[in-house]
């Protein structure tokens, strides 16, 4: 599109959101209102939120994060663990504000220690899940040392994800923030109840980016980046027009000294230019016409919730990303820093 052309957008929203807590979560906060309805916020707190009763105080912190004015809406998840009771999955289903409830693999990324260690022990809220429609949002990778992380996901599809689909047809399954073609396959030709987010970095990079003419700490996530050949099946996935596939930023800050060490933690912030990179990379591949649906429509069709009522304008205009961004005490570096991105959100 020429510089100056627009696209006009039903407000959109973040399917897969790290927010954090306390000074952090108020640094983030108005970069996620500014441009999305909703956002479906991670439980991976220290400690983590498993409990509705968590999930309600933590949800009055987000809201309170706000800037005056803001209409944005938290969605809360809540985090899964060995012993989750069905109790409290049908508390969190008549709630009203909890989504989801995620599954991490004991010691899969940040803060998941206190993650599942066998689907078994979690068998009876996956149960209760399947039961009154609650989603399960899977960080599909597995942890076994002998497992390269590069393979991780795609073993995760074989070894986990199909067998419980087999146990639990009936259960909503998303999965977050998918890296592989054999995630992207295999959602596409699963049933209705099966979706995936996609994040922005994933489609616009893939792991030379991360690791050509010197180690870039800033663009280690997980599921880790990975060839070409899989960014392009993600990027065919998102603009396919396929229904299954949402947008889900995993927008994931931490402080610039926790990337920029010895033993750097996995995480990209993108919440600053959302939207604006996804429509990077949708008009990479000619596709602008696909992200509306993307973005705005398939994420509230698969949760049962409204699309927005508003919409956002983006205007194709080059502006530059700080090269850091405040954080509570301390800075992070948001994605692109010091470099343009190629559309803007107007005010
Ligand atoms: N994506 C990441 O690399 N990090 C996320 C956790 C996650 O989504 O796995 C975080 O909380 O920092
Ligand atoms: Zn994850
Ligand atoms: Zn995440």
């Amino acid at each position: 599109m020429p510089a100056g052309a627009t696209l006009t957008l039903r407000r959109p929203d973040d399917w897969h959101l790290h927010l954090r807590d306390g000074d952090a979560l108020a640094a983030v906060v108005p970069a996620t209102a500014r441009q999305m309805g909703r956002a479906i916020v991670m439980p991976n707190l220290k400690p983590p939120v498993t409990t509705v009763e968590l999930a309600a105080a933590y949800r009055e912190r987000i809201l309170a994060a706000r800037p005056a004015g803001s209409g944005f809406e938290p969605l809360m998840t809540l985090y899964l663990t060995d012993n989750t009771a069905p109790e409290e999955i049908r508390k969190a289903r008549a709630s009203g504000f909890v989504h989801g409830v995620k599954l991490y693999p004991a010691g899969a990324t940040t803060n998941s220690d206190a993650g599942v260690t066998s689907l078994d022990k979690a068998m009876p809220a996956l149960e209760a899940m399947a039961e009154v429609g609650l989603p399960l949002l899977v960080h599909g990778e597995v942890t076994h040392g002998e497992i390269d992380i590069f393979d991780r996901e795609a073993v995760f599809i074989e070894t986990v994800f199909q067998p419980l689909l087999a146990r639990l047809p009936e259960l909503r399954v998303v999965m977050e923030h998918i890296t592989t073609r054999q995630a992207a396959e295999f959602v596409a030709e699963a049933p209705a109840n099966v979706a995936a987010t996609i994040t922005a970095h994933h489609l616009l990079l893939n792991r030379n980016a991360m690791l050509v003419g010197g180690i870039r700490p800033h663009y280690y996530c997980l599921p880790i980046l990975k060839r070409e050949s899989h960014r392009e099946a993600l990027l065919k996935a998102a603009t396919s027009g396929s229904a299954k596939f949402f947008l889900g930023t995993d927008s994931a800050p931490h402080p610039k000294g926790a990337k920029e060490s010895a033993c750097g933690c996995a995480g990209l912030y993108t919440a600053h230019a959302a939207i604006e990179l996804y429509a990077e990379a949708f008009e990479s591949v000619g596709a602008l016409d696909k992200l509306e649906a993307f973005a705005s429509l398939n994420g509230p069709a698969f949760y049962g919730l409204p699309v927005n009522a508003d919409t956002v304008t983006l205007v194709k205009e080059d502006w530059y990303v700080p090269h850091t961004v405040a954080f509570g005490e301390t800075e992070l570096v948001p994605m692109r820093a010091g470099e343009p991105v190629r559309w803007k959100l107007k005010d």
